[in-house]
């Protein structure tokens, strides 16, 4: 039986001058699903989430966000609509300590406002403490609590990359949006990632996923779009992408297969 959709996007459009890096892109991603969008070098990928999240304005698209209509304008927008992201290249605030970087993230979601963060009145302070313990409690969750007090720039890469997952998972996201959270990674790494993406999985969460490493997206998602030359060319399980013709000839002769 299929679950309910939690993103719907129609027709995206997107033009670069004379390229045209999406061409009436679309998907549909369901509540509980990790849902992976790959595709080789170039593909659109990159546009798609930025489209997506407000980074770039599409030329046309319509998008529907848990039944109701959304806009990806402003980046800030996008996530009190709920869609928390994390980027290709790692993006933390270098200086400050883990607690702290998902702190930040969780200040999208605060009450108090302006006034109170200035007079620091006791539901201010209420509120800040309640942050710093779901701050911690993220870290343990994604299994690096032990470093919350190290200063980011200091982290492993792999612990970076589990990091930006805190930070975007304390904006309480209806949708997670990775962008190629295991490049660089090593083997090891790889393998703690997945199972961090399964447990986010399995505790009702949404995903949707860009990776380049197809053995990691095949094993992990439930469904997958492949995009080439900003088109999609193949929407499905792994197991029927996998053996798509389309696909299989958008790969032959990539790095990525
Ligand atoms: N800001 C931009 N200005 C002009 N062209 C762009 C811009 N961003 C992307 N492009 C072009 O759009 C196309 C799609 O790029 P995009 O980065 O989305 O692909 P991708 O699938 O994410 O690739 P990769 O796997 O290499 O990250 C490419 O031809 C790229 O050069």
């Amino acid at each position: 039986m299929s679950k309910p959709i939690l993103l719907s996007v129609k027709g995206v459009n997107k033009r670069f001058g004379g390229l045209q890096a999406l061409s009436e892109v679309g998907i549909e991603i369901e509540q509980g699903e990790i849902y992976g969008l790959i595709g080789p070098n170039g593909a659109g990928k990159t546009t798609f989430f930025n489209v997506l999240t407000g980074l770039y304005t599409p030329d046309s698209g319509e998008f529907m966000l848990g039944g109701a209509p959304y806009k990806p304008t402003a980046v800030h927008e996008v996530a009190k609509a709920g869609i928390a992201r994390t980027f290709q290249n790692i993006r933390l605030f270098g200086d400050m300590t883990a607690h702290e970087n998902v702190m930040v993230g969780r200040h999208v979601r605060t009450k108090a406002g302006v006034l109170g963060a200035v007079f620091r009145t006791r539901a201010t302070l209420r509120e800040e403490e309640a942050i710093e313990d779901m701050a911690h409690d993220l870290l343990e969750y994604v299994g690096i609590g032990q470093y919350a007090n190290f200063t980011a720039r200091n982290l492993s890469y792999g612990h970076q990359r589990r990091l930006e997952i805190a930070r975007a998972l304390a904006t309480e996201p209806k949708l997670l949006a990775l962008d190629e959270p295991a490049a660089g990674m090593n083997a090891t790494e790889k393998v703690e990632l997945r199972a961090l993406l399964d447990k986010i999985r399995n505790d009702g969460r949404t995903i949707l996923l860009i990776e380049h490493d197809v053995k990691l997206v095949m094993g992990l998602c439930n469904r997958l779009t492949v995009l080439d030359y900003g088109k999609v060319i193949a929407t499905g399980s792994p197991h029927d992408v996998q053996h798509n013709p389309a696909v299989i000839e958008a790969y032959l002769g990539t790095s990525a297969h």
